[in-house]
């Protein structure tokens, strides 16, 4: 059955669930994520038990009031233990019942909030706790938004089912089967009569619904269409006023804005039809059911009927239309829980990569030498396999030495440093590092003595403690400014009020450039790794920042094995062997002397163009 409320347009963050079929399989597979329940479950079958109780006390209602009319008609009221009850007794035990049924619910929702709220944590805990261990190709197989929304929409769903879908279903099946049966005791040939009403309503509601459906989900496509624009336009607005295209641009918005409209009118003229239908079929099935309940109270015989069991019945047979109304709401819950399980379930069901496995599996090295070595190392992007981005890297780096990697954009650099970390697989050739395949280190015990220096240095959102700590989480105040101090950001930090307590913003940007590396820098000098990889900022930093940035980074070098990602050509003169990379392969290498002076060779060419620049 459509949802309340006549809005279309409005957001929905359940819109882009899968809805598969609910059917014995799926159940099956979605069941699973019952095993997080499985912990709070003696909460859960206490907050069972209140749903029974409570239900249970809400069906004796409509019983009692029509004995209370049975009494007001004089006739006698005996409970079945025989004890004789008065008007007054009945209103009394209707208010008793009610009383009861408060009790009651409050315990239901108490205890199914728990459940709901623990469970939720957990699922959430464990896909955060597999997010960060899945290998970097899934994050580039995946929008970061699809899978924050795993954890943020698919678990919201979740929630609202062990809060309130279970617990609701079971007390619509529980009020429809108890509802059926009161009916039946009261009069079978009514019942009878009122039951073959139902189906052509419920038919007819169940076409309504699903195109009113279908025809949301466009309107919702129309909008997150429109959501693009706004989004694209506004983080792109320095292009948009060079372009000088804010009418276009405005436009655009506008023509957008106009689908979204003709779509929800389309939906909303069947909501409309699905109204007057549900005002003219389900009072006109009442109408109905009132006249032949007035024809079976009129005549005498043994069909006869009390105005006291007239009452009951449309009592029970209000609650059992609402449980019936209900349980089609319910369906659409169930299914859009289905498929955020599923879609949880995926994930959780990934292989992570083997990082922080106890007890290690594979070398776990205490120190390491740093002695590299590329053995005809060839490698793929899994995301792209046609493509092959590297080609017999053979090369080998003393432990202490340090070998820059220079060549055109694109030639591979980044890729090979990259490879070091086992952020991918290899697709031909090894890596050795102190004589030992990389394959065959634990993962987090390898990662552990390589740090990495990266072009674009992005911070965390806390302070500047927090950001350098993050080499080195157990690091005392005097090893951070130590650290401060010799990546030259110490002069800045102690300037700032707050000092090592100001908080750097959202991703870092309250620091400048220059900055931000030397914070990075002075985190990778506290982790003190044996092996270290530098991606030189393409950006260009002022002469007076980029010296501080160069000393720091020449300090951070000192007695390590050091893989420059160089750009600008005049930084890496002192370096012990230059890789020229051209087309995923080596196409020279040597000392900064030996390569300048290679007539045509790459380097050379290379050093004049900047030289030339310059
Ligand atoms: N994550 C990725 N997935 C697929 N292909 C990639 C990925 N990263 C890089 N590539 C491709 O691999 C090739 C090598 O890229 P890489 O970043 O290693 O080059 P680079 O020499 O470091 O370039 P730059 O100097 O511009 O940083 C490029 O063709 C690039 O398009």
């Amino acid at each position: 059955m459509a949802r309340s409320g006549f809005n279309t347009s409005g957001s929905d963050a359940t819109a882009d669930l899968p809805k598969p079929k609910v059917n014995k399989e799926s159940l099956k597979r979605s069941l699973r994520i019952f095993r997080y329940v499985l912990p709070y479950r003696g909460k859960f079958v206490v907050g069972l038990l209140m749903l029974v109780l409570s239900s249970s006390t809400f069906m004796a209602f409509p019983w009692l009031a029509g004995k209370l009319i049975s009494a007001a008609n004089h006739q006698r009221v005996v409970l079945p233990n025989g004890f004789e009850l008065g008007i007054n007794g009945i209103a009394l035990l209707l208010f008793g019942i009610i009383v009861f049924q408060g009790f009651f619910s409050f315990g239901r929702i108490w205890f199914f909030t728990q459940v709901s709220e623990f469970t939720v944590r957990d699922i959430r805990q464990a896909l955060y706790a597999k997010f960060v261990q899945l290998p970097i190709p899934f994050f580039e197989q995946n929008r970061i938004g699809a899978i924050t929304s795993r954890i943020t929409s698919d678990v919201a769903q979740i929630q609202d089912t062990f809060s309130l879908t279970i617990a609701e279903l079971f007390r619509q099946v529980f009020t429809l089967l108890i509802g059926i049966t009161a009916i039946m005791i009261v009069s079978v040939k009514l019942s009878l009569f009122m039951l073959l009403t139902f189906p052509p309503i419920i038919l007819a509601a169940g076409l309504f619904g699903r195109k009113i459906r279908g025809l949301a989900r466009t309107t919702q496509q129309e909008l997150a269409n429109t959501n693009t624009i706004v989004e694209e336009t506004l983080q792109a607005i320095n292009s948009v006023k060079a372009f000088t295209n804010e009418r276009f641009e405005t436009q655009r918005y506008g023509t957008s804005l106009n689908r979204v409209v003709r779509a929800a009118l389309r939906s909303n003229l069947y909501r409309g039809g699905f109204v007057s239908f549900i005002i003219i079929g389900l009072t006109g099935g009442i109408i109905l059911i009132l006249w032949r309940a007035a024809t079976l109270v009129y005549s005498p015989g043994p069909d006869h009927l009390e105005v006291s069991q007239l009452l009951t019945f449309l009592l029970y047979t209000a609650f059992i239309g609402g449980s019936i109304a209900g349980l089609g709401e319910m369906y659409g819950k169930v299914q859009s829980t289905l498929g955020a399980s599923e879609r949880i379930l995926e994930i959780l069901d990934e292989t992570p990569e083997p990082t922080h496995i106890e007890p290690a599996v594979g070398l776990v090295p205490a120190k390491i030498q740093g002695d590299i070595c590329y053995e005809h190392v060839a490698f793929r992007y899994p995301t792209r396999p046609d493509i092959v981005v590297l080609q017999d890297i053979d090369f080998h780096i003393a432990a202490g030495e340090k070998i820059a990697l220079v060549g055109p954009s694109g030639a591979g650099k980044s890729t090979i440093a990259g490879l070091l970390m086992q952020f991918y697989p290899l697709s031909g050739g090894r890596i050795l590092v102190d004589g030992h395949d990389i394959k065959d280190y634990d993962l987090t015990g390898l990662r552990r003595h390589i740090g990495i220096v990266p072009q674009e240095t992005l911070l965390f959102g806390g302070s500047i403690r927090e950001n350098i700590a993050y080499g080195k989480p157990d690091a005392t105040d005097a090893e951070i400014i130590e650290a401060a101090r010799r990546a030259n950001a110490w002069q800045f930090i102690s300037a700032f009020p707050e000092s090592l307590d100001t908080v750097v913003g959202d991703r870092g940007i309250k620091l400048s450039g220059g900055q931000r590396q030397r914070v990075a820098i002075a985190r990778a000098i506290l982790k003190n790794p044996a092996v270290l990889i530098l991606d030189e900022a393409t950006s260009s930093l002022d002469s007076e920042s980029e010296k501080l940035v160069q000393s720091a980074l020449d300090e951070l070098m000192q007695n390590r094995t050091s893989l420059i990602i160089a750009h600008r050509l005049s930084t890496i003169r002192k370096v012990d062997k230059i890789l020229v990379i051209d087309g995923g392969r080596i196409v020279e290498a040597g000392t900064h002397d030996e390569l300048s002076e290679r007539e045509g060779g790459l380097y050379a060419n290379l050093l004049r163009l900047q030289f030339e620049l310059a």
